[in-house]
């Protein structure tokens, strides 16, 4: 994937395919697989920090992540989420923020809604810098969604994100995420837009889909929304290598003769 690449995965071509990625051995493993881009998303920030939002990550914290998934797939497309309140706190806090991600390796910056900072985006993308956009449920401005809650559902809101929505393409984003809103509204937003569109929780009609990492490897406990499908079930099958590895230790099974030195 190359940010040329994406006007003709438009509707009705082949779908794009996205992770969320943190770390150089799970990029390293992206790599190799049919993936077509990574998102170091601050999602980082509940999956591989423990928090229950995405809010504490900082700048460094995701710099540091996108170092590390640019070392293990260093010809990947990678998209680097813009933390919280980064773009909110002047334009020269913003532009060290996006210049720390792309430093870092990101080939483009993610930002969450686009109300009070259209022109930022347009000074971003002027800069050189690929924006990606990202309405509907935008985790960011999660105490004032008042929770993890699927968007666009009345008809005020449904027109607040069509008109949003034309807004990140008017502003030069080159693609929206659009996340947990009704699927006839990400239909309707993937088809009056030129850019391509990435859903998560948003339907099959969106130019992409996205997912987070652990939710997909069933990683995640007890995690499950109603858009997530776990294609392993790989906190079982972690906990029973553990298991394993414990067993054979305790019954001295482990380590075998051909898995010692000799003298
Ligand atoms: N591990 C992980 N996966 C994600 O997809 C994800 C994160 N973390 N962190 C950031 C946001 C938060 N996300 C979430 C979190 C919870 C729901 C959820 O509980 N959804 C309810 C629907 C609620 C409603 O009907 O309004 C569900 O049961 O599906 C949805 C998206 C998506 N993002
Ligand atoms: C859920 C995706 C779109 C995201 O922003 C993240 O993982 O942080
Ligand atoms: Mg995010």
């Amino acid at each position: 994937m190359n940010i040329l690449n994406f006007p003709e995965r438009k509707k009705g071509r082949e779908a794009i395919v996205m992770v969320t990625c943190y770390d150089y051995t799970m990029a390293r493993i992206v790599a190799d697989s049919a993936i077509d881009m990574i998102l170091v998303g601050d999602s980082a920030a509940m999956v591989m920090h423990g928090h229950d939002t995405t809010l504490p990550i900082s700048v460094d914290e995701m710099a540091m992540h996108v170092r590390a998934v640019r070392r293990g797939a260093p010809e990947t497309f990678v998209v680097a989420d813009l933390p919280f309140l980064a773009t909110r706190k002047g334009l020269e806090a913003a532009m060290d923020a996006v210049e720390a991600v792309m430093k870092a390796g990101a080939s483009a910056v993610k930002i969450e809604g686009i109300e009070g900072q259209a022109d930022l985006v347009r000074h971003i993308v002027a800069s050189g810098v690929p924006v990606m956009g990202h309405l509907g449920l935008t985790p960011q401005a999660v105490n004032q969604l008042g929770g993890f809650r699927v968007q666009g559902r009345s008809e005020d809101d449904r027109a607040r994100l069509m008109r949003e929505a034309r807004e990140c393409q008017a502003a030069g984003c080159f693609a929206l995420v659009l996340e947990c809103v009704p699927e006839s509204l990400a239909e309707a937003i993937t088809r009056s837009l030129d850019i391509v569109t990435i859903g998560i929780g948003a339907g099959d009609r969106t130019d992409g889909q996205v997912l987070v990492m652990h939710d997909l490897l069933g990683l995640t406990d007890g995690f499950k929304p109603k858009f997530v499908r776990q294609y392993m079930d790989g906190r079982a099958q972690v906990c029973q290598a553990l298991d394993q590895y414990a067993s054979d230790v305790r019954e001295r099974a482990f380590p075998a003769p051909e898995e010692r030195y000799a003298g």
